[in-house]
């Protein structure tokens, strides 16, 4: 029972073992040979430049041992490829429940109609519904979301019958209409007149949607049709709200079948109190609770967690994921399985490098090669007992039972009763939840830290990158949103490393070194932010200042230099082409590499060692999921947003600006000096050209915009003024 007929699933390795052996080995001679001489080559003390050198080495060296944590990625990457065929043919009448956790937190800035999209979505799976459960918790408490979801439901009576009827992919109605193209023309489409209906259908639904967010409130009339607009009635901003937990649709209920006998999901909304406090903990409590309701309810063996922006755009995903866990011979090892959080709104040349294609198409299966990817919190399939807590042995056969708790045969009322108090925040008060039980508190990446924890218990997991996208969903598109997201990200990670979690100690004997590696590669972005400004600003004062930091050109010295620059560079170009991306969108991608490692990686660097010292609170800044026209007519274009005021702004400018300065500054100094200040000047010359040319925009925005999303003239002048001060004070 072991041929490969058996298997729900197969993996290739990828290939190419050699050369990564002759690179690997060729760039650490190379770092070898540029430490010997950073060693060796020390200025004198009381030499000009002593201690640039010794930053500028310092720096090196951090660089050279973070390139070889990355090398854990792509060492030995893997691919998958299921048989969902095989899977039905054999388990289709033992399919599991399946429950679908999305969290929402904020009407305002993500808009019921996004939310609503996603419920829709993820109903119309290709999966038996009376097996499907969608649980959607609101930490917005918002009776918009509430009224949308209910609208959404009554839409999805005539959505979800069509999705499954032309196997309509994206499943979501507004990306569905929205496509120019719609997948369903050829010959085998026959309903027009239904499809015209429904778009009529969703744009008066949104519209209503719309005009009662812009009211500000539900008619009366309205609130009549459902009994669940009532927790809203009273006093709300002085009650403390507690909990809400309401079963809209009751899969198992005979009314929920429309009149050709179709069967809904069951869909319940849940939602705590408004605002974060006590045990509150963010998108981790969330979850948490979802957990809680959905065991007294469905109790599905697998979860699959998604934000409330990614729509379900393959039908086929949960029976993907369950060819991992029902592999006979490998299933029982899985503990979660991750699909890639794929964008639907990035543009041709990724201008903020949202798509973070190297961690989707490289790192990832990477780290599949090394025990398994790590849990992004979004678009990720669990076993339950795994992600409440159950440690991994050889010797339990994990079953997925499809089995609902008798609590279920209680009508929907008296459950919604029953799991209201398991929906608070204060529910948790001396309880294990958030630490021993359920995704792990404290930190802001409760995905990353939930997901390596489940690894040391000793489950594998899982990277499955389907050929049509899995998931897509809204990637920020301003600057500042991205920044802001990177630094949650990057604190976040840096905290799990400088906790007792600290991946090399805590998963010692636990997990594979790679996988350590691996997740120290994210654990440390914040890190790179020093050794990076030292880079990106110490070569150019002592371009202006003549001082020079790198080998002459002429010299030996200069070769591997030349050779681990270059080679790099080669190797992240020919990364981000073969995988798709413009040659733009990689010099986009560098440029965002530069800005993050200035400021949001600066910031949660600071603000993660001040959270040790107990002095920083924690929080979620949550990404907005809409911006005005403006712009997004800007980012359409591809034209960068800055737009207001703000540090992170005002050292972007200041690096580029002094930049600029000594740029103008260094060449001068080669006129005036001639070619031996050139070969001896040439490395920094050339570090501090690409900088100023990679801040193009950034001079655009000072100089030349003249839109709302230029950089505001006081920042201009504030960091022109930082830059002529700080020429004059002697460093060196
Ligand atoms: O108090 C909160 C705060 C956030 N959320 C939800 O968490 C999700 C993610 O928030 P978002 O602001 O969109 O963050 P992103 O940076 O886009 O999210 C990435 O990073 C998070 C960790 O920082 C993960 O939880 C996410 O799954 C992952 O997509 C959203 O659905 C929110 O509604 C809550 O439910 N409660
Ligand atoms: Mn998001």
């Amino acid at each position: 029972m072991d041929t490969t007929e058996d298997r729900l699933f197969e993996v290739k390795v990828g290939k190419g073992r050699a050369w990564k052996w002759l690179y690997a080995g060729s760039m650490l001679l190379g770092l070898l040979l540029i430490w010997v001489y950073r060693a060796s080559h020390v200025p004198e003390a009381g030499e000009k430049g002593r201690w640039a050198w010794t930053a500028v080495f310092a720096a090196e060296l951090w660089f050279g041992f973070y390139w070889f944590l990355t090398l854990s990625v792509r060492w030995n990457p893997i691919y998958r490829f299921t048989y969902k065929d095989r899977l039905s043919h054999r388990f289709e009448e033992k399919l599991p429940e399946v429950d679908i956790f999305i969290c929402t937190a904020d009407p305002i800035i993500e808009p019921p109609s996004i939310v609503i999209n996603t419920v829709l979505s993820v109903m119309a799976y290709d999966y038996p519904p009376e097996k499907l459960n969608v649980y959607l918790s609101d930490d917005g408490c918002s009776i918009f979301t509430f009224y949308a979801l209910l609208e959404a439901l009554q839409f999805a009576k005539s959505w979800i019958p069509f999705c499954k009827k032309f196997n309509i992919q994206p499943m979501s109605p507004s990306l569905f209409f929205s496509k120019s193209s719609i997948s369903v023309h050829d010959s085998s489409f026959s309903d027009w007149t239904t499809m015209e209906k429904l778009y009529k259908d969703m744009e008066s639904m949104e519209s209503r949607i719309n005009a009662a967010m812009k009211l500000g409130d539900i008619s009366e009339e309205i609130k009549a049709k459902h009994e669940g607009f009532s927790e809203w009635s009273s006093n709300i901003s002085s009650k403390d709200h507690q909990a809400i937990v309401k079963i809209l649709i009751d899969g198992r209920d005979q009314n929920a079948r429309d009149s050709e006998g179709f069967v809904m999901p069951t869909v319940v909304y849940v939602a705590r109190e408004k605002r974060p406090k006590f045990h509150h903990n963010f998108k981790a409590g969330a979850l948490n609770t979802l957990l809680r309701v959905s065991e007294k309810i469905s109790n599905g063996p697998i979860i699959l967690t998604i934000d409330c922006d990614m729509y379900a755009n393959n039908a086929g995903s949960v029976r993907d994921a369950l060819c991992f866990f029902m592999d006979e011979k490998q299933g029982h090892e899985y503990a979660f399985v991750q699909f890639p959080q794929t964008y639907k709104n990035t543009t041709k040349n990724d201008l903020y490098a949202s798509s973070l294609k190297i961690i989707e198409k490289v790192d990832f299966p990477g780290l599949d090669g090394q025990g398994g990817p790590l849990y992004t919190g979004s678009c990720c399939f669990h076993r339950r007992d795994c992600l409440k807590g159950r440690k991994y042995s050889e010797l339990s056969n994990v079953e997925l039972k499809g089995e609902r708790p008798q609590i279920f045969e209680a009508s929907s009322r008296i459950l919604e009763e029953k799991t209201k108090d398991l929906a608070t925040c204060s529910y948790e008060e001396s309880t294990q939840w958030g630490k021993e039980i359920g995704l792990k508190y404290g930190c802001p990446v409760e995905d990353v830290i939930t997901g390596f924890v489940i690894q040391c218990r000793g489950w594998k997991s899982v990277y499955f990158c389907p050929k049509r996208e899995a998931f897509l969903g809204l990637a920020p598109t301003t600057l500042s949103q991205t920044l802001v997201q990177h630094k949650r990200w990057s604190e976040g990670d840096l905290q799990i490393f400088l906790s007792k979690y600290f991946p090399f100690l805590y998963g010692f004997r636990r997990t594979k070194l790679g996988l350590q590696m691996g997740y120290s590669i994210y654990c440390l972005w914040a890190v790179n932010s020093i050794p990076t400004i030292i880079y990106a600003v110490i070569p150019s004062i002592c371009l202006l200042n003549e001082i020079s930091l790198f080998p002459n050109v002429f010299s030996y010295w200069f070769i591997p230099f030349a050779y681990v620059i270059s080679l790099s560079y080669i190797v992240s170009l020919w990364e981000s082409l073969i995988h798709g991306e413009t040659l733009k969108a990689w010099w986009n991608e560098k440029r965002m590499w530069l800005y993050k490692r200035t400021t949001s990686y600066l910031f949660a660097f600071v603000d993660a060692i001040l959270k040790m010292l107990g002095i920083n609170d924690l929080a979620f800044v949550i990404t907005p999921k809409v911006v005005d026209e403006d712009t997004s007519k800007r980012y359409e274009k591809e034209i960068m947003e800055f737009g207001s005021t703000s540090l992170m702004f005002m050292i972007l400018s200041t690096v580029a600006m002094l930049n600029l300065f000594c740029l103008v500054g260094g060449i001068g100094v080669v006129i005036v000096d001639g070619a031996g200040a050139l070969g001896s000047l040439f490395m920094q010359l050339l570090l501090c050209g690409s900088l100023v040319l990679i801040n193009f925009p950034i001079f655009e925005a000072s100089f030349f915009r003249k839109d709302n999303g230029c950089i505001p003239i006081s920042t201009t002048l504030s960091s022109v003024a930082i830059v002529i001060i700080a020429y004059f004070i002697p460093v060196f």
